[in-house]
């Protein structure tokens, strides 16, 4: 297993998200929000965020051998696009520290190798994620085909993600050529009820932009889950307390009775 990790102690000023990401095309995401939900916005403005600003997000990014998943990362953590290709073996690692509204949270993103002799290795590393990438070659048409296999296999144990569907490699084909494989990719990203983006790490050409809405639409749903569990939690304290009232009154209304019936 190698890795290669940048953790970063200050968060970088192109780091800081305060606007909600569009999605790549509208018409082509399950995800039709087009802003922060306004509970997570107003819990962001008046410091109520709970743990979520301690919290990791994790993504897991899965597809077939060389379709540039090594490429996508590099170039959006380091800004580096290498034209060598040099197989991950396993699994690597990348965490980014973001702020979004004011509030600090980690990006970990699991490179995974496409390789099939690693594939037993990078799937124990699916459990928990909340975004799972599948990435294809916009140019090899084959690897848009297993989408649908590698989807299902990185949800299988991730934590009800959100979902990508990444085409890469976009500076090596023709307008045409690039629209006519966009059509068939929204075709399986509806299918696997994914969001579709299509990117160029060579030029970085919408990698900053994916991977900033990744985390939007990641970061809205996380403090969505821990607003409501403390909403929840704190309901069931307020109902045990009323039941504690309740049978302490019942107490004190039995004593006075039998005190009465006693004089
Ligand atoms: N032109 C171009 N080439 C790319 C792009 N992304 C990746 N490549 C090339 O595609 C090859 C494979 O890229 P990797 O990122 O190593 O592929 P991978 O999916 O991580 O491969 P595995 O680790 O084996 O699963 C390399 O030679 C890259 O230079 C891109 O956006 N444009």
């Amino acid at each position: 297993m190698s890795s290669h990790k940048s953790v970063r102690s200050v968060v970088a000023s192109d780091r800081v998200i305060t606007a909600f990401t569009p999605a790549y095309d509208s018409s082509a995401t399950p995800y039709q929000k087009l802003n922060f939900h306004p509970i997570v916005k107003s819990a962001c403005s008046e410091n109520r965020t709970g743990r979520v600003g301690l919290k990791i997000a994790k993504a897991v990014l899965v597809g077939d051998v060389s379709v540039g998943k090594t490429c996508l990362v590099n170039r959006f953590c380091h800004d580096v696009f290498d034209r060598e290709y040099k197989a991950t073996i396993g699994v690597d690692f990348e965490i980014e520290k973001f702020t979004v509204l004011s509030v600090p949270i980690t990006l970990q993103i699991w490179d995974t190798a496409g390789q099939e002799r690693f594939k037993c290795i990078a799937s124990s590393y699916y459990r928990g994620a909340q975004i799972v990438i599948v990435a294809f070659d916009l140019t090899d048409e084959k690897t848009l085909h297993h989408t649908e296999t590698w989807m299902s296999e990185a949800c299988a144990t991730a934590d009800d993600p959100v979902k990508f569907l990444v085409g890469t490699k976009k500076d090596l084909l023709s307008p045409s050529d690039y629209s006519k494989m966009e059509q068939k990719a929204i075709n399986v990203a509806h299918k696997l009820e994914a969001e579709f983006w299509a990117t160029s790490s060579k030029t970085g050409e919408c990698v900053q932009d994916f991977f900033f809405r990744a985390m939007c639409l990641s970061f809205d749903d996380m403090l969505l889950k821990e607003l409501e569990s403390y909403n929840s939690t704190s309901k069931q304290i307020g109902n045990n307390l009323i039941r504690v009232q309740k049978s302490q009154s019942d107490l004190y209304e039995k004593r006075n009775k039998r005190v009465h019936c006693c004089s």
